[in-house]
């Protein structure tokens, strides 16, 4: 079987090289980019510090050698998305020949407005690419929870193969050929999870947020239509079951950092893609002519352009149309 890299020893990258390693007994090797970190992991045998309490399965490798790439057939990327061009860039001379680059960042990268497959075809010329993304909490992943993900590939042979390499009993890829319609699904989701929190911080109810939900899909579904990605993709695992997830849960980064703007709290000092992506998102639906209110909302919100409360005005003034 394929040998393993993990290029990220953030949460996702630590659950995915346990996925990879309860998945097969080929070498995984996840790679952080700090040595003195990667050597505590490797002593403790535990990523203490972004999966606490989560044992690394013996068979992972934590080292800061990017050069352990060289030996993998399969290279799960997983830093963030205003990130990947640059590692993906350090990556293209250390790539073993043939070997493929799944992009596991769920944002828009900002300047170029571009879906990771897009950076990652700009970054990795030649190099087979796929990409993985759905309702996945790397918690409930690294706990052996049923999860199930989508893995996207131009080449459906090659979803097949990497999701082969990577399912679990608990860890469920489904394949698909659709980068576009999957990359859009996670990006997206992660700006909507964060209004989905504000309302909840504003105290606005259960109703509030599942409004926001649904219109916020068809914020989804019209870019979605614009830039070719299939419907079904987006009612799926890596667009409504993402949106789902990450728009009624706290263990979320995005709804977590919108609950605490819509209490007027501090920002949470974790990750939260999509405050990054909120505006880029905004900029590739306008490059195609497409409204995104919500979207719109959260990023002037997390620019500080506008209060949680000033938007909620703004949204909730906007004139009735047609559903759909
Ligand atoms: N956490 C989750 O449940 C899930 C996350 N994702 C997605 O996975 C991606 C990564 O998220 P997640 O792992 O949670 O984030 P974390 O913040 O947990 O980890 C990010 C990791 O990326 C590393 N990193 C950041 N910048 C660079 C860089 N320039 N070069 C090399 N490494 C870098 C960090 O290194 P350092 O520690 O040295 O700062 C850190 O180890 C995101 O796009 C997220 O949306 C997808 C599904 C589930
Ligand atoms: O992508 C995720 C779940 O699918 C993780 O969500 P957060 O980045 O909002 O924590």
């Amino acid at each position: 079987m394929s040998g393993v890299a993990v290029v990220g020893a953030g949460a996702w990258g630590t659950a995915l090289a346990n996925v990879a390693a309860d998945a097969s007994a080929a070498p995984v090797t996840l790679i952080g980019r700090d040595a003195a970190a990667m050597a505590t992991i490797a002593a403790a045998r535990e990523n203490a510090r972004y999966l606490p309490g989560a044992p690394l399965n013996p068979h992972v490798t934590p080292t800061a050698a990017l050069d352990a790439v060289a030996g993998a057939e399969i290279v799960l990327l997983v830093t963030p998305t205003q990130t990947l061009r640059a590692v993906a860039a350090e990556l293209a001379p250390r790539l073993k020949a043939g070997a493929a680059v799944v992009a596991c960042a769920k944002g828009v990268e900002r300047g170029a407005n571009a879906l990771p497959p897009e950076v990652l075809a700009e970054a990795l010329p030649g190099v087979a690419l796929a990409l993985l993304s759905g309702p996945s909490f790397a918690d409930d992943v690294v706990r052996g929870l049923p999860t199930a993900v989508t893995l996207a590939a131009s080449d459906e042979t090659l979803a097949a193969r990497l999701a082969a390499r990577l399912a679990t009993r608990s860890f469920r890829p489904y394949t698909s050929t659709d980068m576009t319609g999957v990359a859009l699904g996670g990006a997206a989701k992660n700006v909507l999870a964060i209004a989905a929190g504000a309302a909840e911080g504003r105290g606005l109810g259960a109703s509030a947020v599942a409004a926001l939900i649904a219109r916020g899909f068809a914020e989804l579904a019209r870019l979605g239509a614009a830039l070719g990605a299939r419907p079904e993709t987006l009612s799926g695992l890596s667009g409504l079951g993402d949106l789902v997830l990450t728009a009624t849960s706290p263990k979320s980064r995005n709804f977590a950092l919108g609950r605490a703007l819509g209490r007027g709290e501090p920002a949470p000092a974790k990750l939260a893609e999509g405050a990054a992506t909120a505006s880029a998102l905004v900029a590739l639906a306008d490059a195609h002519g497409v409204e995104l209110p919500i979207s719109r909302a959260v990023a002037a919100v997390v620019a500080g352009r506008v209060s949680v409360a000033e938007a909620i005005e703004k949204l909730l003034a906007r004139p009735l149309k047609a559903e759909a």
